[in-house]
């Protein structure tokens, strides 16, 4: 029995924006869409049924993260990451590159892959496109990512034309896998990742040599990492153009409101980032007014809210007063309502701008949220 093809469709456009639907085994994405991350199987300090009811369609996870515990094998074993996580929605995952070279020791990356030592135990691994396929096969990952390499910038024009070519030939082997393993037939999807640092023609030659690829989807990585927003921008203004116009465009690690609200702009359908969900365990609430840090002296007898024209409990129902001491006495309910403001502004955010495309007044949007951040 062979499922549904994983499929995208343009419902609207406004400028560069796009709104867009993406139908995966799992249900359907709408796009401009923001993803929680959940690394190890969960979004941290949410419950499943929250994240969905503030309108996420899909949550990442991740195989770096996963492979080392408690095993794709295993979670296989369990009827996969779904059924594991009871999230019957989609899950995308990405192919853990980016986090080993993050987060392992002795890491050591040749043409075959990535040689580490897990930071948990000291365990020896080797990541290949292959296994990085089968781990996110046996996860069950709706939209699964090429293993890919990410370098840091600013960085020398060679390394980052050594690094995109090197993620071309591992795009073409993490697609021979993918289909090796059925993922096509199962509905499944697979994201080529652009790569080429902050040079113009090397990201165009990768985004090209990419859509030659029947590739699902397609990334935009080697981003957020370190250079500054207008660089971010600039690359994707040179990047997007040169991307297949009827698929998904997904911009790696992104990021702040504003980031996500300036990505939009120039093309960008999905969005994933730590932000809201850390910043939540270390007192910081995203509001329609902007950044408001908990830790601060100033809110211990502020009678307010954090938002009282928000429909989310914990923007509306409790004192800054009352956040603030949660935060300074490290009780657990302040990281539970922070998460859970900060994932319903950004989801809250993510329908204003669907909206917003689907009415034709995305850039009036964009300068009344604009202009409610002091
Ligand atoms: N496969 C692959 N995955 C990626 C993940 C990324 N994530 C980022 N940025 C994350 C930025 C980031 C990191 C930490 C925090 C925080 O602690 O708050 C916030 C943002 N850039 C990324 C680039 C890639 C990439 O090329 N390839």
């Amino acid at each position: 029995m062979t499922a549904k093809p994983f499929s995208f469709r343009l419902i609207a456009t406004d400028g560069a924006a796009r709104r867009g639907e993406i139908e995966t085994p799992h249900g359907l994405v709408r796009t401009p869409a923001f993803m929680p991350v959940g690394t190890q199987a969960t979004v941290k300090a949410m419950y499943p049924d929250q994240v969905r009811a503030l309108g996420s369609d899909v949550v990442l996870g991740n195989t770096y993260h996963l492979m080392l515990r408690p095993t794709a094998e295993r979670v296989a074993r369990l009827g996969g990451l779904h059924r594991f996580m009871n999230w019957p929605h989609t899950i995308l995952t990405d192919s853990g590159g980016f986090q080993v070279m993050s987060l392992a020791q002795l890491r050591k990356l040749d043409e075959t892959g990535v040689r580490f030592q897990s930071h948990i135990d000291g365990q020896k691994y080797h990541l290949t496109p292959e296994r990085s396929i089968e781990i996110q096969g046996l996860l069950g990952s709706d939209i699964q990512m090429q293993l890919d390499e990410c370098i840091g910038l600013p960085a020398p024009r060679e390394e980052a034309q050594r690094a995109m070519e090197l993620s071309l030939r591992w795009a073409e082997r993490s697609r021979a896998q993918f289909e090796a393993m059925g993922g096509p037939a199962k509905g499944q999807g697979l994201y080529g990742i652009v790569q080429g640092g902050d040079v113009a023609e090397l990201r165009i030659a990768s985004a090209r040599a990419l859509a030659d690829m029947p590739f699902e989807g397609y990334s935009v990585g080697g981003l957020a990492v370190g250079e500054p927003q207008d660089v971010m921008l600039k690359m994707l203004e040179i990047t997007t153009p040169a991307m297949p116009v009827d698929k998904p465009r997904y911009l790696m690690g992104v990021g702040t409101p504003e980031d996500i609200l300036e990505s939009v702009t120039r093309g960008i359908d999905q969005f994933d980032c730590v932000m809201p969900t850390r910043a939540g365990r270390h007192g910081l609430a995203y509001t329609r007014y902007g950044k408001v840090n908990l830790k601060n002296a100033r809110h211990a007898d502020d009678p307010r809210p954090l938002d009282e024209t928000s429909d989310c409990p914990a923007a509306r129902d409790y004192s800054r007063a009352y956040l603030h001491h949660l935060v300074k006495a490290g009780e657990g309910l302040a990281a539970m309502l922070l998460t859970w403001n900060n994932l319903a502004y950004y989801q809250h955010l993510m329908q204003g701008m669907r909206d917003a495309i689907e009415a034709g007044t995305f850039q009036d949007f964009r300068a009344a949220v604009k202009a409610d951040w002091v």
